[in-house]
């Protein structure tokens, strides 16, 4: 796949013809899959090469008004270029969504970036908007690209009734309903990040935990804890992950939560590795215990609830 980036006003580039799905994607959830790859089957039918066009950040993190509107995301924009690339798409736009490219007309973003990169079939979900106060829709789209371009409309994706969305699934991180993410997403929720030191305390206490710094803009789960699949080296390993602030040892402060996971059948050394924590299912709350052998035997029974959790997962 080849990533193009754009920011706004771009050079005029030569692209082939393509069938180019259209959308912001974060999570690249089922509904996005949907939309990335009947743009796949078109370009196929068409003979045309095949393409998402994404934008980067967030338009609510970049029209946003106060820190009330602060976005948090499901994939960062690594995560997603590889999302997409495994979908088998040729061609990734990532346009930078500034201020500028935010005050285009419907019209101007049709004809610089939708004419202007050789789009000839759209393919978006039937609430896509574009333009100036997202003023462009599908039913607009004829109109704007003087029938230039043809398009498909992919009808809400819904899962028991509900539409399938990203604002879904960040609502079900935070209420710990992995079951529902999972579902959602069509795959399992992963945390990308490098391993680093914590407060060596692990050890002593007879469970290592590999400390995951996270990227700051991503959604974490609630606190509390799960199994997790660890890929490490390219090896997946499972495990046993504490998200929270370890009340046992600490008063209750603002820091930001720590991902920890800790490996059965594993010994050696984490540290400064890239991994990603892959979420299986929540197991309890995180709780203040009285004393720290409580705290043992309460991790003694989570690694046995996990590994009975594991048996049910392939
Ligand atoms: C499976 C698991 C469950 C945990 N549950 C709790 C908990 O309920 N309360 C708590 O205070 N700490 C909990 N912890 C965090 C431990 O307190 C923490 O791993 C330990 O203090 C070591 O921290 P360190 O890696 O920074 O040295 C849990 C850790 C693991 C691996
Ligand atoms: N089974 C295991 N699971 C997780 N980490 C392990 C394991 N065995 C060894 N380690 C290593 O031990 C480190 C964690 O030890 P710990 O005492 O908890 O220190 P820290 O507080 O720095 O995380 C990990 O970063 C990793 O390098």
């Amino acid at each position: 796949m080849q990533i193009v980036k754009l920011k706004h006003p771009h050079t005029q580039m030569e692209f082939p013809e393509t069938a180019t799905a259209l959308g912001f994607f974060d999570g690249v959830h089922r509904g996005h899959q949907e939309v990335i790859l009947t743009a796949k089957k078109k370009a196929n039918e068409m003979q045309l090469k095949s393409a998402v066009m994404t934008f980067f950040p967030h338009p609510k993190e970049v029209l946003r008004k106060t820190d009330k509107d602060d976005v948090y995301y499901l994939s960062t924009i690594k995560e997603k270029e590889k999302q997409i690339s495994e979908l088998g798409i040729d061609y990734l736009f990532i346009i930078e969504f500034d201020t500028a490219f935010s005050e285009l007309s419907p019209q101007e973003f049709v004809d610089q970036y939708l004419i202007g990169l050789n789009i000839n079939h759209v393919v978006a979900g039937f609430d896509y908007s574009y333009g100036r106060l997202g003023k462009g829709s599908m039913e607009t789209l004829p109109f704007h690209s003087r029938e230039k371009i043809s398009q498909t409309t992919v009808d809400k994706i819904t899962y028991e009734g509900e539409k399938i969305s990203s604002t879904e699934i960040r609502h079900a991180l935070l209420q710990g309903d992995i079951d529902k993410a999972t579902t959602y997403l069509g795959r399992k929720y992963v945390i990308y990040g490098e391993v680093v030191h914590g407060e060596k305390r692990g050890r002593t206490i007879g469970f290592p935990t590999a400390n995951i710094a996270y990227h700051e803009k991503v959604v974490i789960p609630t606190t509390g804890v799960y199994a997790v699949w660890l890929r490490v080296d390219k090896n997946w390993h499972r495990g046993v992950c504490n998200i929270g602030y370890k009340p046992t040892f600490h008063d209750p402060s603002n820091e930001i939560p720590t991902i920890e996971v800790h490996l059965f059948d594993f010994d050696g050394n984490l540290y400064d590795k890239e991994v990603s924590c892959s979420f299986v299912a929540r197991i309890r709350g995180e709780k203040k215990f009285a004393s720290v052998d409580d705290l043992i035997a309460q991790i003694s029974k989570d690694k046995e609830t996990a590994r009975s959790l594991f048996e049910q997962d392939s």
